[in-house]
């Protein structure tokens, strides 16, 4: 959804984390000096280590934090403090919990460019993008805020004057992985739900942006949070496994790809835990030859080239009807050349490097095995480096368009998350329908045409957790986001989040004399 940023005045907030303020931030410029890991409301080094890791900004290809990874020992004593604040915390009131929600969701509006602007350095998409996503997390919590003073079970009535009713509550600590494409608001979408139903949260950034939870975490500590409910602890595998099998786990919600979820589900099971999975996608994009041309050509670029294409519900099967294929994919050209690259700091750049050099060079090596199979690069696919000497050694390229793809070709089939957008030309709704379907994915889908009877047939058909008509890549909070068959299951967002951040008690009251078979 696109959001009007506004210009929050700067205050003294980050320069805790940073060795500047935030005012005077340029690209090549910030470095991490204080500890990344968050335990009992305050900044900790981990107790053990599990080895070290290097943060980069993708800009510049600095390395701007060195940090240790969290041992078992430190899960351990963030999972217990996370236990201790939820005794507190799940004994408040829903309106209790909504006032200190609201006053978190106020302060990160307020502080709104700084934390984009760490986003910005240690992930590498526009500050332009990065605002949006600073906007879709308070709005977030504000929508949770709202839905916690609102919880409720049922009353039933049985014969005799008895009856039934039911509680919702808590699970207890819940623990939250994230991946690095949105790390801010990955970590905002878990806590929210989780935290208005009463639960407390260790979460587990992604090693390659572990700086934004922790203003989330200082932020949730001074909205008045208990200490220690919602904690953080950096690392790779080992940690993210720590955490899965931590016997104080209630519950793990992960955003990942579908390999590591598949090994977060195995763990999850010895407990007996439920999970949250949002994976990967491989979702398709339909444009009808009746539909709007503009809009049809915008959603796909919105459709591809957000984040520069590290979005996982992007609809990288681009399908076009024959009778405007032409036209269509000239226009998809044009305006994909026209994105400016570049220092993802500055206010006119829409595409700015990706995570990192092994990403980039995983992505270019699905353009060449493009080519190989026959598809024809109709621009872009290749590195860029900008003008501007200190982004030479920025992990750039230039996003890219296909053509004369095949639905059986590496590019069409595997999720790339990269800016490729394969487009392939289709005939009929029957044919698109089984075509978009036949993948193992599920997480998203669109379809562009004005026939308002087939918009919803065809997405009626779909095969996808999040469909969007006549638009895409919009993600209001109030609605739920998660996917069909590989993608996932649980929902995120949309009052249905509750669901999956809650567990409902039966009370069954007598109210006469036992009736007893014996
Ligand atoms: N459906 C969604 O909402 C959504 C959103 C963003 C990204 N994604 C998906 O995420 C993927 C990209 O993110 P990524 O590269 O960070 O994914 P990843 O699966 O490599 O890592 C995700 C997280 O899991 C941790 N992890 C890795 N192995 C683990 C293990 N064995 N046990 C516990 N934790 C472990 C990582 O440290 C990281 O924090 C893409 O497939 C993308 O589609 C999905």
């Amino acid at each position: 959804m696109f959001f009007r940023a506004g210009r929050a005045a700067v205050s003294s907030f980050l320069r805790s984390v940073l060795q500047s303020p935030v005012a005077t931030m340029s690209t090549g410029t910030f470095v991490v000096s204080q500890p990344l890991n968050y335990r009992g409301g305050t900044r900790v080094e981990p107790a053990d280590a599990s080895g070290t890791e290097k943060a980069f900004e993708p800009a510049t290809g600095r390395v701007i934090a060195t940090f240790t990874c969290s041992g078992e020992k430190e899960v351990n004593l963030a999972v217990q403090n996370a236990k201790a604040a939820f005794k507190i915390w799940s004994q408040k009131s829903g309106m209790e919990r909504c006032r200190i929600l609201l006053e978190a969701a106020r302060i990160i509006r307020e502080r709104k460019d700084e934390i984009a602007t760490v986003e910005c350095i240690n992930n590498g998409k526009s500050i332009f993008e990065a605002r949006l996503d600073i906007d879709t997390s308070w709005q977030c919590l504000e929508y949770f805020a709202g839905l916690a003073a609102s919880m409720a079970g049922e009353h039933i009535q049985l014969p005799g004057g008895s009856f039934g009713y039911t509680r919702r509550e808590p699970l207890g600590v819940c623990v939250g992985i994230g991946a690095w494409n949105y790390p801010f608001q990955i970590a905002s979408w878990k806590s929210a739900p989780a935290l208005a139903c009463g639960n407390a949260m260790v979460f587990k950034p992604s090693p390659f942006t572990p700086v934004s939870a922790l203003l989330l975490a200082e932020i949730y500590t001074e909205a008045g949070v208990p200490p220690g409910l919602f904690n953080v602890v950096q690392g790779g595998v080992a940690t993210g496994q720590f955490l899965c099998q931590h016997h104080d786990v209630a519950k793990v919600s992960f955003t990942g790809s579908v390999p590591t979820g598949m090994k977060i589900m195995e763990m999850a099971s010895k407990g007996v835990k439920p999970v949250t999975l949002e994976l990967g996608g491989k979702s398709p994009l339909i444009i009808f030859s009746d539909c709007d041309m503009n809009n049809a050509v915008k959603g796909a670029l919105m459709a591809n080239f957000l984040t520069q294409g590290q979005v996982c519900c992007n609809g990288t099967r681009v399908f076009v009807q024959k009778e405007i294929l032409d036209k269509f994919t000239e226009e998809v050209v044009k305006q994909t050349q026209r994105i400016k690259i570049g220092d993802p700091l500055l206010e006119d750049t829409r595409m700015g490097p990706l995570i990192n050099r092994p990403h980039l060079e995983r992505v270019l090596g699905f353009v060449k095995v493009a080519k190989e199979q026959g598809a024809k690069v109709l621009c872009g696919g290749d590195t860029y480096v900008p003008e501007d000497p200190k982004l030479k050694d920025g992990y750039y390229m230039r996003p890219c368009v296909l053509t004369n793809c095949r639905d059986d070709m590496t590019c069409v089939k595997e999720e790339i998350f990269g800016p490729v957008m394969s487009i392939l030309p289709f005939d009929t709704e029957a044919e698109v329908l089984e075509r978009a379907n036949d993948t193992t994915f599920g997480l998203a889908a669109g379809v562009f045409t004005r026939d308002i009877q087939r918009a919803h047939r065809v997405v009626a058909e779909l095969q996808a957790g999040t469909c969007f008509i006549n638009n895409y890549n919009v993600s209001p909070v109030e609605l739920p986001f998660g996917g069909y068959k590989k993608s996932g299951f649980g929902r995120e967002n949309g009052r249905v989040a509750i669901e999956y951040y809650s567990q409902l008690k039966t009370v069954c009251v007598e109210m006469g004399d036992v009736e007893s078979a014996f």
